[in-house]
């Protein structure tokens, strides 16, 4: 199985559903990506900070699934804004993953107050045009942020990963994209396995589908258009979680759902919180 690819603003796609790799890391994280890979998964969201983009590599050529059938996501860290090194960034990236491009390149954090981003996404543009990177996107970028980018420099971000589950819905940055042709990805797609997957309204929804809990969250993400990265290092709950593409929620439970905001998972907020 796997899972049906969205169009992006640049005429590239993306599966509709992809593995997150935080903490996936060293030859266990190298382990259960290449389970990913063989379960069907065509989505990898790695970044430098990460530390693991060697292991990303290593599972994409051991899994023995075609390089071009796997979209590799990867993210420019705080510390590398700036034009030149970004470009040095990204030349970095490749190297360690073993790969000649990456699929998706992402700004990490926006990190206003060193106010490089713009910079350094104008670096991004150059990457695209060299064939480093075949789309280009941001991660935790506000509507301010993004707004600045677009009018600075005419290019629209193909995709933001922000921040998105059940306890925080993004309604109004969704609607931005929306309005932009901005693809939105949801990071912590599970809420990290809060509490989220015990609440009444979720399992009771998960009962009447016959479905568990994290697929109907999982499910909602996709219905509202975004693309959910869950993390897992286990094979079976792996194949649970790619496994949301043979049932609806009706629009009723989808509204059900958005009604357990409630707010950010910790204090991620892009204007205050900057990882270098
Ligand atoms: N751009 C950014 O700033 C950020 C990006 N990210 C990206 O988003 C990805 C996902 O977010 P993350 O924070 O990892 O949190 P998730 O919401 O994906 O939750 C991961 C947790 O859920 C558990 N889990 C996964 N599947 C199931 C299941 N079917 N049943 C029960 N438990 C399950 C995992 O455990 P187990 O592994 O044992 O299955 C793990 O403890 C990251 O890996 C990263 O790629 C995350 C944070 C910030
Ligand atoms: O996972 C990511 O991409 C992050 O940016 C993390 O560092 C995240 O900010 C986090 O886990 C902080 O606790």
């Amino acid at each position: 199985m796997t899972a049906p690819l969205r169009s992006l603003n640049d005429g590239n796609s993306l599966p509709q559903l992809g593995l997150g790799t935080y903490q996936l890391n060293d030859g266990a994280g190298v382990a259960a990506m290449v389970g990913a890979l063989e379960s069907g998964y065509r989505l990898l969201d790695s970044a430098v900070n990460y530390g693991n983009e060697e292991a990303v590599g290593e599972a994409l050529r051991r899994s023995g699934v075609d390089r071009s059938d796997v979209s590799v996501t990867t993210k420019v860290p705080g510390r590398d804004h700036g034009f030149d090194e970004t470009l040095a960034s990204i030349s970095g990236s490749l190297d360690r993953l073993g790969l000649d491009w990456v699929d998706l390149h992402l700004i990490h954090w926006p990190n206003p107050s060193v106010d490089r981003y713009v910079d350094a996404w104008r670096a991004m543009i150059k990457a695209r045009e060299h064939g480093m990177v075949r789309s280009i996107g941001v991660s935790n970028f506000t509507i301010a942020h993004l707004e600045r980018l677009i009018d600075e420099t005419g290019v629209v971000p193909a995709v933001n990963q922000v921040e998105l589950h059940p306890y925080f819905p993004q309604g109004d940055q969704r609607a931005f994209h929306a309005e932009h042709g901005i693809a939105t990805e949801s990071w912590s797609p599970l809420a990290r396995r809060t509490e989220l997957l015990a609440e009444p309204v979720i399992t009771e929804i998960a009962d009447g589908h016959g479905r568990t809990p994290t697929q109907v969250v999982l499910r909602w993400h996709v219905q509202l258009g975004s693309i959910p990265i869950p993390k897992s290092a286990d094979a079976t709950r792996q194949r649970e979680n790619l496994d949301v593409f043979g049932f609806t929620l009706a629009p009723d439970e989808v509204e059900a759902i958005s009604g357990l905001e409630r707010g950010r998972l910790w204090d991620g907020d892009p204007d205050t919180h900057e990882e270098m």
